[in-house]
C-alpha cells in the first residue's frame, strides 16, 4: 500500500478580506510533497494575497491554513517561516544593493537579509557556491546585488529561497521584468528544478501559461479571489479555463511542454 503524501498547504475555506474588500474567497486548496504548482490569474486576482497566506505572513481572516503540518494561528511563525523559501519582488527590495551575491544567498540560512556578523561555515558556503551554479548564476559570486541585471537579480533570489533547505518553495512572479532571453533561461532553470526530486514543493505565480515551466505538475487559476479551476496541469490548463480566469476568449496551444495563448480572433 503506498503511504499517503503528506500535505504542505491544506487550506480549508481560506478567506482574506480587508475592509469591505475581498481579496480571497473561501479557497480548497492541497499541496502535497513533490507537486509542483503553477498559480495563474489576472492583475488583482489575490495571486500574491494567497502567497503571503502560504509563506505565513498574513493570517486568514477565516478558515484554516495549515502549512506544513500546522495550523497558521496555532503555531509560532518565527519557527514556521524559515522552512519556507519565497522570492517575490517585496523581498527583492530589502536586498542591500552593495551587499555581495554570495552574502545574498549565504546569508539566507540565518534568514536574514544583509550580511552582519553571523558565523557561516564551510558547509553553507559550499552549498550557497552549488545554488548559484545550479541556476546559472556562479559567474556573479563576486557582484554585488545592485549591479545585476533583473534577469541575474531573479537567478540569484532563487539561489537564496533555496538556501535554507525549504520544505516549500514559493515564487512570486520570478519571470516578471526580464526580457525573452531572460525569461527562457528562467524557465529552464525552473524546469530542472522541478524535475529534480530533491527539490520542495513549489508553487510558481505567474500571470502567463508562457511562463509555465516544463515538469510542473499542478495549477490553479484565480480570478476575483475565487479559484475557477484547480488540479493536474492538464486538466486544469485549458481554452475554455484560461478564458474564464481571464475574462476573453483565448486560443491555447501546448507543444514540447509548454503552452502558448493569444485572443481569439473574431469569424467573420
Ligand atoms: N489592504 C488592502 N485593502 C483593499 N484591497 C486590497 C488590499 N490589499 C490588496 N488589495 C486588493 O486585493 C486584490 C488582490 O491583490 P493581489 O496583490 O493579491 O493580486 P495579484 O493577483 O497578486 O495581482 P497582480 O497580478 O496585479 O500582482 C487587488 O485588487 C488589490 O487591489
Amino acid at each position: 500500500m503506498n503511504t499517503p503524501r503528506a500535505a504542505v498547504l491544506d487550506f480549508a475555506d481560506v478567506t482574506v478580506r480587508r475592509g469591505e474588500a475581498t481579496l480571497l474567497d473561501s479557497i480548497n486548496w492541497r499541496v502535497d510533497e513533490g507537486d509542483r504548482w503553477v498559480v495563474l490569474g489576472p492583475n488583482g486576482a489575490g495571486k500574491t494575497t494567497l502567497l503571503q497566506v502560504a509563506s505565513a505572513q498574513i493570517h486568514p481572516t477565516t478558515g484554516v491554513a495549515g502549512i506544513l503540518d500546522e495550523v497558521l494561528g496555532a503555531v509560532d511563525v518565527f519557527e514556521l517561516r524559515p522552512r519556507i523559501g519565497l522570492t517575490s519582488v517585496a523581498l527583492a527590495e530589502r536586498i542591500p544593493r552593495a551587499e555581495r551575491v554570495h552574502d545574498v544567498v549565504v546569508s539566507a540560512s540565518y534568514g536574514v537579509v544583509g550580511r552582519w556578523r553571523e558565523e557561516y561555515d564551510a558547509l553553507d558556503h559550499d552549498r550557497a557556491s552549488d545554488l548559484l551554479t545550479e541556476v546559472g548564476a556562479v559567474h556573479l559570486v563576486d557582484r554585488t546585488f545592485g549591479t545585476l541585471s533583473e534577469g541575474e537579480r531573479k537567478r540569484v533570489q532563487v539561489a537564496r529561497a533555496l538556501m535554507a533547505d525549504p520544505e516549500l518553495l514559493l515564487l512570486d512572479e520570478p519571470a516578471a521584468g526580464l526580457d525573452l532571453g531572460g525569461r527562457e533561461d528562467l524557465v529552464s532553470t525552473l524546469s530542472v528544478l522541478a524535475a529534480d526530486p530533491g527539490s520542495p514543493a513549489t508553487v510558481l505565480v505567474s500571470h502567463h501559461v508562457e511562463e509555465i515551466p516544463p515538469g510542473f505538475t499542478h495549477a490553479l487559476l484565480l480570478r476575483k479571489g475565487k479559484v475557477v479551476a484547480a488540479g493536474p496541469i492538464s486538466t486544469v490548463i485549458t481554452a475554455h479555463n484560461l478564458s474564464a480566469t481571464f475574462g476573453m476568449p483565448l486560443v491555447l496551444h501546448h507543444e514540447d511542454g509548454r503552452w502558448t495563448a493569444r485572443r481569439r480572433t473574431r469569424q467573420r
